[in-house]
């Protein structure tokens, strides 16, 4: 869908984007990083709208420095920040932009009626966007990206402002743009833990350069820290210190799982493969309790993301 090569972009004072190569498939995929990593110029150039400095992209097979027009018929764009006119309707607006990429009039408003109901505005969709709240604006702007049945939509920031339910609520649409209508996305977020759920890929830049970009299986599989949590019983009223204590004097070491759901009841430990396991179910039944979970934990993108941010400013201390 998405290829760059060596793509950077100097603006006078920054460097945008800095030898960036990634290759994105079809399917859901997320952009990440902070605000001012790049993310906005590399949409930016992929649109063809704005030159490379040097490297090369393509986007859907079009090169971006010859086919930004082919580019844009083929591709939605939603912008991350407020475009809306606010003294026209929803309907009024997104026709306009279905008729600005060639649809007929009938087309359009069939198309707009639609693309509006599902991105869930209804009666609403007649009244004049100035007096919408931040979500039904986002939808509007989603709705325009649509609006022409691209093959491929990007999507920049379209959580910014929104509150948890409403941010839910848009990360499901995204979902469903791929599921129900086969677009593929590429998303956009400063937010690294709401792409979990919503991306199949992740892709994250940091000052301009790619940190890694992999599938959202890899970046959270299995690590080799195991949770553990057991009952208590009324010769261990506290079945959780009594398995810890018993695991130190086989000399294995524990940590608490402070911030995760039940902390407290919660042990966690490296496992050094299936031994590790027998010794945990060894321990727990010599003291009479019950197991009540002992599983492998999961990585959070974020925790990646931090491993890497820590490991890259290390290699910057270290001139690597
Ligand atoms: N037209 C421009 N002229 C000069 N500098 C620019 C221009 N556009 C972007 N920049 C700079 O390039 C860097 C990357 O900006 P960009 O908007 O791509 O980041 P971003 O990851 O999209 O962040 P945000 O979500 O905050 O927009 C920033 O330092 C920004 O100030």
């Amino acid at each position: 869908m998405i290829a760059t090569e060596g793509l950077s972009k100097r603006f006078p004072k920054v460097t945008a984007l800095d030898r960036l190569s990634v290759d994105v498939g079809p399917g859901v995929t997320g952009l990440v990083g902070a605000n001012g990593a790049g993310k906005s110029t590399l949409i930016k150039i992929l649109l063809g709208l704005s030159p490379a400095t040097e490297g090369r992209a393509e986007v859907l097979g079009l090169d971006v420095a010859r086919a930004g027009g082919a580019i844009r018929e083929r591709v939605g764009y939603m912008p991350e920040h407020d475009c809306l006119p606010p003294d026209v309707s929803a309907t009024e607006f997104v026709v306009h932009m279905a008729r600005m990429s060639g649809l007929p009039p009938t087309a359009a408003r069939e198309r707009t009626a639609d693309t509006l109901r599902h991105v869930g505005l209804y009666e609403e969709r007649y009244r004049p966007i100035g007096g919408y709240s931040t979500g039904m604006k986002q939808r509007v702007k989603l709705a325009q990206a649509l609006v022409h049945d691209p093959q491929l939509v990007f999507l920049d920031e379209p959580t910014n402002g929104l509150d948890p339910v409403g941010r839910d609520e848009m990360l499901g649409l995204i979902r469903r743009i791929h599921t129900d209508f086969g677009i593929s996305v590429l998303v956009t977020s400063h937010l690294l833990g709401e792409l979990e759920r919503t991306c199949d890929h992740v892709v994250i830049i940091d000052g301009g350069k790619l940190l890694r970009s992999s599938s959202t299986r890899d970046f959270t599989q299995n690590t080799t820290t195991l949770a553990i949590e057991v009952t208590d019983s009324d010769d261990h009223p506290d079945g959780t210190r009594a398995v810890r204590d018993a695991l130190h004097a086989r000399g294995v070491t524990t940590h608490d799982g402070s911030g995760l759901p039940g902390a407290g009841h919660i042990l966690l430990l490296t496992a050094e493969g299936e031994q590790t396991y027998d010794l945990v179910r060894d321990v727990v039944a010599d003291l009479g309790l019950g197991l009540v979970r002992m599983e492998q934990r999961r990585h959070h993108i974020a925790e990646v993301f931090k491993d890497g941010d820590e490991q890259r400013k290390e290699a910057a201390v270290h001139g690597g």
